[in-house]
């Protein structure tokens, strides 16, 4: 069962469409990450879902009923969704329960206070019931926030950046306590985000947006390890592009010889890319293991950023755990790990 299904669906605000979605898919229960550059189209494709904004063209059903169509048109306040955004909006003259209570107006006045006070507590903010917005942390507002999205007992949790507002530290524990609360409730999730690492935390499910599209959806590892072009490949994670010659069904590069995937031969491709930590040191020099010089190495804790230089002049940086650093000056011969090196046809 899909708690949210998008079919064919168009929307522009000028000429050019600012979404363009043949099909998405939000399981029950399950957290999808809309991620992609700035402009790309995640928070119009939410505002759909949301009913703040209606399609040019095409479907959108929320748990099999048509929310928007050629005929029909849902309103926001219909939809049974809860939001979430990034700057809260919480009603700084109302207490924190009378803001959860906000939108339980088709209960009694003693069930609105006792869902609301439940709802306060799932979120660890009962003792701050009385208070108002303003005396909260941004952490604290947050975590109101999403109670009062989840009080109505929406059937899914449309989120735009929610913890964008947060400084680092505490926007990896708001998150993860986020996630696994979520997560507690079985609640459905829709969540726009702009951060990789965000997404590949928290999402059951990538959606990863360009220009309007969905280039790719998958979990965090299809995307990571399996990208289904360069912009996938450099958008979930660093990579370096190392230039490539075709000998026959390979292509030679500084860092050895790779075999030319099946699926690009009598296509073009004129260079490789490389996850850092495809990049590993071995013991002895061959002509597939070549040799490359320490330039520098940073330490960044369990791992360091180690540049590599090569006799052509060209360079790239391996990842590698910190007790494996070699040190600066020092020749290493290295290999590579094949399932974390790609290969796409050029574009024409
Ligand atoms: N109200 C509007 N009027 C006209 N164009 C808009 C409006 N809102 C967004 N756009 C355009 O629609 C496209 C998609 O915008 P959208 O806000 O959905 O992208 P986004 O991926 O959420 O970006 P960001 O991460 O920067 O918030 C962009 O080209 C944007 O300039």
């Amino acid at each position: 069962m899909s708690n949210l299904v998008f079919e064919n669906v168009r929307h522009s605000y000028s000429r050019a469409y600012s979404v363009d979605i043949n099909h998405l898919e939000v399981g029950a229960g399950k957290l999808v990450c809309l991620l992609g550059p700035s402009g790309c189209g995640k928070s119009t494709t939410l505002r759909l879902a949301a009913g703040l904004e209606s399609p040019t063209e095409g479907k959108i059903l929320i748990k099999d009923e048509v929310m928007a169509d050629d005929e029909i048109f849902v309103g926001p306040e219909d939809r049974r969704v809860g939001l979430v955004f990034q700057d809260y909006a919480l009603f700084p003259h109302l207490s924190v329960q009378g803001n959860v209570a906000f939108g339980l107006s088709h209960l009694s006045a003693p069930e609105r206070r006792s869902q609301s006070l439940h709802m306060l507590e799932t979120v660890g903010m009962s003792d701050s019931a009385e208070k108002y917005p303003h005396m909260l942390s941004g952490g604290e507002q947050q975590r109101v926030a999403l109670a009062r999205a989840l009080a109505p007992n929406p059937r899914i949790i449309l989120m735009d950046e929610p913890f964008s507002g947060l400084d680092v530290v505490l926007r990896n524990h708001v998150r993860d306590e986020t996630q696994t609360l979520l997560k507690e409730m079985g609640t459905t999730v829709l969540m726009v985000t702009h951060d990789p690492e965000e997404a590949m935390r928290m999402a059951d499910e990538i959606v990863l947006m360009q220009k309007g599209k969905i280039i790719q959806q998958g979990s965090a590892g299809d995307l990571y390890n399996n990208p289904v072009n360069e912009f996938v490949a450099s958008f979930l994670g660093d990579v370096n592009h190392v230039p490539a010659g075709r000998q026959g069904n390979h292509l030679s590069t500084v860092l050895g010889t790779i075999p030319v995937p099946e699926k690009l031969l009598g296509k073009i491709a004129k260079k490789i890319l490389v996850r850092p930590e495809a990049i590993r040191f071995v013991s002895e020099a061959t002509p597939e293991n070549p040799v490359s010089e320490v330039l520098n190495a940073r330490n960044l804790g369990a791992f360091s950023l180690v540049e590599l230089g090569f006799p052509d002049g060209s360079k790239v940086t391996a990842r590698v755990a910190t007790l494996q650093t070699p040190k600066v000056g020092e020749s290493c011969a290295i290999s590579l790990n094949l399932d974390q090196v790609f290969v796409f046809a050029d574009e024409a």
